[in-house]
Order: C-alpha cells, then structure tokens, then sequence
C-alpha cells in the first residue's frame, strides 16, 4: 500500500523571487508547459494583480493537467475577504486552486502586519472561508511556521487550526527564514500532526538558507507531510527553495520513498528531468551548475583513472543510479587525473579506435598531464583533446596553416562626438600554396564592438577557401577565460564552446600569457575539429 505524494511546484512565484530572475509570461507559459510533462500536480504560477507578468500570465494561463494555482495573501484587517481589493485580483485570475500565505508566528503578527493576534487569526479563517465559498480549492501557506511553532506553539497551532476548519485542502509548513534543520523539522512535523492536523492536509515549503532545503523536506515527508512545495533547480528568494530537481529523482528511485509513496511523474517525466532543468538555465541565460545533483553535466562524470577503470567493467561501481534514467548521460573526461581506461573511452566516443597496446596511448597520456600542467584543461573541452590524440597518433589533416595574425582595438570619438571602440583583426593563412589574407572588424547589428576575440574569429572564418561552406554555420556560443597557474607563472586559459547548425557543439582550449593568443589557439581548434568533424579532405 503506498501513499500519493503529491509535488507542487511553485518556481513561477518563489523562483521568480530569486535575485536577477523575471521571467516574461510567454517564459512562464513554456515553463508551465514543461511542469506539466515533468508530472507535478500542482503549478503556482505567481500573485495576480501584484505585476503586469503575472497577471497577464493568468490572463491567458495554458491549459494544463496540473492544478493552476494562484498565489496571494490573506485578507488585509479592517475590512472583508469580499472586499480586500489584492484578495479580489488574486481570485479574479479564476484558477482551480489558491494558495494563501499567512502569519503564524505572533512576532510578524505584531511586527510585520501591527495587528491583534485575535484580528489574525479571523483573517485567515475569513480569506479560506471566501476562497472555498467561491468553489477554489484553498491552500494555507504558514509562513514562518517553524520559527511561530518554537517561538508559541499554541499560536502557531491555532493558525493552522483555523485554515483547516474553514476548509483549507493544505496546510502547508512553511520554513521561510531557511533556518531550520531536518530532525527540528521532523520532530516538529511529528508534533504538528500528533496535535490533530493530518499528515495527509499538510504540506512543507522549505528555504536554503542551511543548504538543507532538500534534506528538511524530506524529513518532514518522513514525518508524515503528503505535498511538498520545492522549484526547478532550487529557484526562489534569497538562497533558494527546496530543489525539485533533486527531490523528484530522490523520492522515485531511493527507499524508503520509492516503496512507500506514489507521485504523478511517470519514468518519462523522469527522463526529461534534465534536459528541463537545462532548458530552464536557457532561459534564464545562465550556466547549468556542473555539479547538480542527478542532472549537472558533472553528475555522471568520472574523471579518476580508478574510476574510469571500474566504470568500463561495471558502471554500478561509481554511479548510484542509471544516468539515463534522469535523461542524464555519462561522460569520462581527460585530464591530469586519468589513465589509459579514460583516455581509450574517450577517443572511442569520438570515433578514434586505438588498440590497447597502443604505444601511442602513453605518449598522449603524457602529453595530457604535461599541457595540463602549463595551464591546459582537457575535461572541458573535449574537442582539443581529440585533436591533440589524433596528432600524436600520427592521423590529424593538415587543412591550413596560420601564417600571422594581428589585432588592434582603438578606442575614439565618431561623427557625433561619441566615444566608441573599434577591434580590427587580420589574419594570414596559408592553404596549400596559397596565402590567403581576411580582415574584418567586429561589428554587431547595432554597430557595438564586440571586441577583439569576435574580431578574430570573424577574420578566420571570413575566407578559408576550400573549407568556406563547412564553417559557414558555426557560432562561438560561449568564452571562458581563467588565469590559472601554469608551470612556475600565471597563464590565461580560455575555453570556447562552438556550435554548427547541425546540432553539434564542442569546446576546445586555447593557453597562453597573453588572453588574445590563447583565444586565437582555442578558435584555430575550434575550426580544425570542424572540418575534422564533417569528413573533410584537406586540399
Ligand atoms: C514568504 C513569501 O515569500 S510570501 C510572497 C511574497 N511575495 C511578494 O511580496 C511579491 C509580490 N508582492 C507585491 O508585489 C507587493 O508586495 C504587493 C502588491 C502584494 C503589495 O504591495 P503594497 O501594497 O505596496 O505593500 P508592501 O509590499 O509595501 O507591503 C506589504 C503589505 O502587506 C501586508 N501583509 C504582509 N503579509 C500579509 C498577510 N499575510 N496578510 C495580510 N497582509 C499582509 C504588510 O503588512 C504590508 O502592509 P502595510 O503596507 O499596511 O504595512
Ligand atoms: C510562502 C513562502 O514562500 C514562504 O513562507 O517562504
């Protein structure tokens, strides 16, 4: 016999809390989307009336299995739920469910809101008692409960108390400040429940602020809590709430939840964990943390030689579940920390077969653990590694070679007196027995410089004669630069992702003193591994 857990996800009015998140309505429509396929049951999907995006989200909300829920606040005192005119716009959004937060710790009821302890709890039970009046299902948000509960648990009890009698669904537990540790919460969830207030009407919203959001929900599930709040990628104010990402794989693959507890995510839903814990980093313009649990590029990642060896014969030895079951994938990186078992992976994912006694796998070995001492990575960019191992292999083409290049940036004042900056570059190459020169500035459509390094790259990729057509559709996607120790000196390493219009996309790694030279070196691979890549034939 198992019981329905039930996942409400509310990184469209929480996360768009976190510090430098403002989604637009056609983003949260798309999130909301991909809620639906990942499994959750419920989707706040913001406060109507309190901005513009949220209320022009509910305006035209897609339509969605998951319950829509509006989010706002309990009735302001002095006046009636029926006239409580922020009460009004969160119920004019017309959704199923929704959700209310209100005080429970009498030191916000007197401090934050400067009302009687008596006025509180009327508002509460007035504003449930409007909302199921008006057929929504109710939700209770008890904000600070877990600080309320330890400051006055009587109080804080009777809050809870009274959006149940009037007819809350959920009574949701909520860890506003962070604060709290897992056995508190479980003990205090214990408590909650042995004081008459079901397992099955209460629900936990936990903060980061420990970095023990997951760790709190979990033990409240334990404890008896059937609905847990949490976001995408641990999304919402300050720290972050707790991360459905981690939550949803943690409760359908590890025991005792997977025995004991049913959720609406099916192994599908799984599936596209991460490439929807991806897709939302796009939007939001910002780099997927590497180390994220279950969907972080770093996740199934397995840089030591020992473990490279042992995956190879049983991937069970340092994997605690089956990538592919989150949508994940595994990857065996090259760098100082690998041995042979590593680097034969890797050049096969590549398409590189070498025998196992191969020389030559020594050789590149060494030349891994020596570049990467002067300031080289090769974990991360896959693409240099290839070419490098192809070199030593004897087997690389020789399609171009680069004569010169120079670069200068000026900056000056245009027409209109303005002060503007311009980066030139030129570029020799040499194909065969033709030189071939390119210059080009790096303009943008609205004629700002986009600096030095895009003025390289436009310059390299303007007129490679024969291997024109296989460069046309790449990108430089993104650039990373490190100053790192290199030897006994500081070097620049930058790493640059490329893309094609083939769907492809790879990294190569360029180092040097100086930042300009090792960009050039790392977009020179980029190319090389491009032509490579499409099969070409040198000319
Ligand atoms: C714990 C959480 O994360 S809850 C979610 C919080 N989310 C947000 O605040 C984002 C959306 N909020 C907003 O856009 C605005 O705060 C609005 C539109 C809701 C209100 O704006 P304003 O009317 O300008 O009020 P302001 O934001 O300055 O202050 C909040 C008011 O709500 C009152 N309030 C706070 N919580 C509650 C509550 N649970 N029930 C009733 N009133 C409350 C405060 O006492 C304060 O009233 P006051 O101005 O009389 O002191
Ligand atoms: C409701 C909410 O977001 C909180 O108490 O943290």
């Amino acid at each position: 016999m198992t019981d329905r857990l039930y996942l409400y996800d509310t990184t469209l009015r929480d996360g768009q809390q976190t510090q430098g998140v403002q989604f637009s309505s056609a983003e949260k429509a798309e999130i909301a989307g991909m809620l639906d396929q990942l499994g959750v049951d419920y989707i706040e999907g913001g406060w109507p009336g309190a901005n513009p995006t949220d209320s022009d989200f509910f305006a035209s909300a897609p339509t969605t299995r998951a319950t829509m829920t509006a989010f706002g606040m309990t009735k302001r005192a002095g006046r009636s739920a029926e006239n409580d005119d922020v009460l009004a716009a969160v119920m004019d959004a017309g959704t199923p469910a929704v959700c209310l937060v209100g005080k429970t710790h009498p030191f916000h009821v007197r401090e934050a809101l400067g009302i009687t302890l008596d006025e509180n709890l009327q508002n509460i039970s007035a504003s449930v008692a409007h909302l199921v009046a008006s057929g929504r299902e109710a939700l209770f948000d008890a904000e600070h409960f877990f600080d309320g509960y330890a400051d006055d648990p009587d109080y804080a009890l009777s809050c809870l108390r009274a959006a149940l009698t009037s007819g809350a669904r959920w009574i949701v537990l909520c860890d506003t400040n962070g604060g709290t540790l897992p056995a508190k919460v479980g003990r205090i969830v214990q408590e909650v429940i042995a004081a008459g207030i079901p397992g099955d009407r209460l629900g936990i919203h936990c903060h980061d602020d420990t970095g023990n959001a997951v760790a709190c929900t979990l033990a409240a599930v334990e404890a008896g809590v059937r609905q847990i709040q949490g976001t995408l990628n641990g999304l919402g104010e300050r720290c972050g709430n707790a991360s459905l990402t981690t939550l949803i794989p943690t409760l359908l693959l590890k025991e005792p939840y997977r025995s004991i507890l049913r959720t609406g995510v099916s192994g599908e839903g799984l599936g596209a964990l991460t490439r929807i814990s991806r897709r939302l980093d796009e939007i939001l313009n910002r780099a997927p943390l590497r180390a994220a649990p279950y969907v972080g590029a770093s996740a199934f990642a397995h840089k030591a030689g020992l473990h490279a060896s042992a995956i190879l014969k049983n991937p069970a030895t340092y994997e605690h579940v089956e990538p592919a079951v989150v949508g994940n994938a595994r990857i065996i990186p090259m760098s100082n920390q690998a041995g042979q078992s590593n680097l034969r992976a890797r050049l096969a994912e590549a398409g590189i077969i070498v025998e196992r006694d191969d020389p030559a796998l020594a050789r590149i070995l060494d030349l891994v653990k020596s570049r990467e001492d002067d300031g080289y990575a090769y974990d991360g960019a896959q693409a240099s590694f290839e070419l490098l191992a192809l070199t030593e292999l004897g087997r690389m083409k020789k399609f171009f070679e680069i004569d010169r290049y120079r670069v200068t940036v000026e900056r000056r004042k245009n027409a209109l007196g303005r002060r503007i900056t311009v980066s030139e570059a030129v570029v020799v190459v040499r194909i065969g027995d033709e030189r071939m020169l390119s210059v080009s500035e790096s303009m943008d459509e609205e004629g700002q410089d986009r600096g030095p390094v895009n003025a390289l790259s436009r310059a390299l990729a303007k007129d490679l004669g024969p291997y024109q057509s296989h460069i046309e559709d790449m990108q430089l996607v993104d650039f990373r630069v490190r100053i790192t120790a290199g030897g006994t000196d500081a070097v620049t390493r930058v790493i640059i992702d490329s893309a094609d219009g083939q769907g492809n996309r790879w990294s190569t790694v360029g180092v040097s003193h100086n930042i300009v030279d090792a960009s050039f070196e790392a977009l020179v691979d980029a190319i090389r591994w491009k032509l490579i890549r499409d099969g070409v034939t040198p000319a």
